[in-house]
């Protein structure tokens, strides 16, 4: 104990592979082996110390010569070993700290914060599924939410690099493996929840005691909760932190406490986006837009600007009372409708979210990969054409929620004109079995009268995007859905090149169709 007192480490990390000199290395239980499997490279790495628990201890027996501290639930203490490291357990005090949670929309609605909080003059801050951002400095991300090693080791950075806000997504393997462990958010939204990750969760209700987690004092100062669905309006009634509950459409459930709520009114189509404007319960008004297509984006739209709003409304309130004057409330609204109306925040391109790669046909690269997110996206790219087609090309994961594969092929044949299955990542799993569970779905909602009368599988996605081209029309929509962004296809442990944009735009392009210029974040611009 002598020792562990006098030690000093300068980092920490759980991936002997990351280890830094100086670093304590947490060696934790795991799904596949145990972290102490991996003690002697993370010293050889200069690890100083290691902290596990009974398992590790017995596992290294004797075989360190580093310090190792052992504690019931090494996992458990991991966030707040980071936490004091690297000295960011209060920083939300002077680093106003977003997140996200919910099945669908945390990647665009952080895309929108993060807009939204420089539109206001912020430098900020961003960590999600496509990159992590520090103002200027793009570092590439692994996970939706890294590991708390990670988040803290990020935020003492930011805070260094003078970043005035910051938004990240919360997943719920996150919240499920403590990875945002000693992070209190100034704000927490919840954008909705549908089926998916049931492999890890068993089932709806677990899934959303896993979520519900985030809206406690231990990681929230204020909620914002989108009631547009039955769980929003469940997950408001359990949040215990002061909650505003938002609703985005008509069909939406009001809450019992008007007094919080605020909601979306008069949305009107502008181009392939939309206008709308929010309103609060004392007569607050706000006017946004976005570019991005569909009903979704505008909820995510809203999300984002209520929750800045009330961490601006929390920071214009009285020491005391917690009241906000109305000259005050006013002045917070001149200030974001100022923002809203010369930087436009919410037409900031979300690289693979109906992402336009062509024009005629329209055609659309996105991320829906779960029932609820493809029926979203398939309603909101039907033309308005008459005798126009939807194509869709999608498949389902391996190794992932198996019983989300044939409500996708039904859902995909419910709402577009031509089913083309293929493969995801299929990870470990036979590819061909996937797509098998996928068709039968779709199968078996063309049985039941369902609208996409053309169903083709194909085991190559770039053939399948091919066929997709090779059937349009110039009035039609391509969708090809489900990896996005993603620029690796996972195949039994190898990552093989494939970006869904690069093979819509290569296709489009073989044929003669009018494309859009690639942007950034893209394989075919980072080579
Ligand atoms: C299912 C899951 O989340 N698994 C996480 C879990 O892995 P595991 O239990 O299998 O770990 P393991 O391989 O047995 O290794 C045990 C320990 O040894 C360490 N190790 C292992 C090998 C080595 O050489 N050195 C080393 O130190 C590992 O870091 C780990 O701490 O613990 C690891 C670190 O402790 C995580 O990196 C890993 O996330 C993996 C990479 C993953 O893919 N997670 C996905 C499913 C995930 O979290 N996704 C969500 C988003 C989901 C969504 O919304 O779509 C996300 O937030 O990204
Ligand atoms: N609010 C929403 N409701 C339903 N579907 C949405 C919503 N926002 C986006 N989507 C759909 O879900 C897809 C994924 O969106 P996004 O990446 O923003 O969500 P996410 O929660 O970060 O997803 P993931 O956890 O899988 O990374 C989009 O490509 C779109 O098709």
């Amino acid at each position: 104990m002598d020792t562990a007192a006098a030690l000093r480490v300068t980092g920490v990390s759980l991936d002997s592979r990351a280890i830094c000199p100086g670093d304590l290395y947490i060696a934790l239980p795991g799904a596949k082996t145990h972290g102490a499997q991996f003690a002697a490279s993370a010293v050889a790495s200069g690890a100083a110390a290691i902290l596990t628990d009974d398992a590790g201890t017995r596992l290294l027996a004797g075989g360190s010569n580093v310090p190792v501290l052992t504690v019931d639930d090494a996992r458990a203490a991991t966030g707040v070993v980071a936490a004091t490291v690297y000295g960011t357990a209060a920083i939300s005090n002077t680093l106003p700290l977003f997140a996200v949670t919910g099945t669908n929309g945390k990647t665009t609605t952080t895309y929108f914060l993060n807009s939204l909080l420089q539109a206001l003059g912020n430098t900020t801050g961003l960590i999600g599924t496509i990159e992590i951002l520090a103002g200027d400095v793009a570092i590439p991300s692994k996970l939706t939410t890294p590991e708390s090693t990670d988040i803290h080791a990020l935020l003492a950075v930011m805070a260094e690099r003078g970043i005035a806000a910051a938004s990240m997504e919360v997943s719920s393997h996150a919240l499920a493996f403590g990875r945002v462990d000693s992070v209190r958010f100034n704000v927490a939204g919840f954008t909705n929840l549908t089926q998916d990750h049931l492999d890890l969760h068993g089932g709806m209700e677990a899934y959303f005691e896993t979520k519900a987690a985030l809206f406690t004092p231990q990681h929230a100062s204020a909620a914002v909760i989108c009631v547009d669905d039955s769980w929003g309006l469940r997950m408001a009634a359990a949040s215990n932190v002061p909650t505003v509950t938002l609703s985005t459409t008509d069909a939406s459930i009001t809450p019992t406490n008007a007094a919080n709520h605020w909601e979306v009114r008069t949305v009107r189509r502008d181009g392939i986006g939309s206008r709308f404007s929010l309103h609060g319960p004392a007569g607050e008004v706000l006017r946004a837009g976005t570019a991005l297509p569909g009903d979704f984006n505008v909820s995510n739209a809203a999300l984002a600007l209520l929750m800045v709003t009330t961490q601006l409304l929390a920071e214009a309130a009285q020491p005391g009372d917690g009241a906000v004057p109305h000259a005050a409330s006013q002045e917070v609204l001149a200030r974001l409708q100022h923002a809203l109306d010369s930087h436009d925040p919410f037409s900031v391109e979300v690289p693979g979210r109906m992402q336009l790669i062509g024009t005629a046909p329209v055609a659309v690269v996105d991320f829906a990969h779960n029932p609820d997110a493809l029926q979203r996206a398939l309603q909101a790219v039907r033309p308005a054409t008459a005798g126009a087609r939807v194509i869709a090309v999608f498949g389902a994961t391996g190794e992932r929620d198996a019983t989300k594969r044939p409500i996708m092929g039904a859902v995909v044949a419910q709402y577009a004109d031509v089913v083309i299955i293929t493969d995801d990542d299929p990870h470990d799993e036979d590819p061909a079995a996937i797509r098998a569970d996928v068709l039968a779905g779709a199968v078996a909602a063309n049985e039941r009268g369902a609208l996409g009368r053309i169903i083709e599988e194909f085991d190559q996605r770039a053939n399948a995007i091919d066929r997709a081209v090779e059937l349009a029309t110039a009035v039609d929509v391509i969708l090809v859905a489900g990896r996005g962004h993603e620029v690796y296809q996972e195949v039994k442990g190898v990552n093989l090149s494939l970006d869904d944009r690069v093979e819509l735009r290569a296709a489009l392009t073989a044929r003669g169709f009018p494309i859009t210029a690639p942007t950034t974040i893209e394989s075919s611009t980072d080579d």
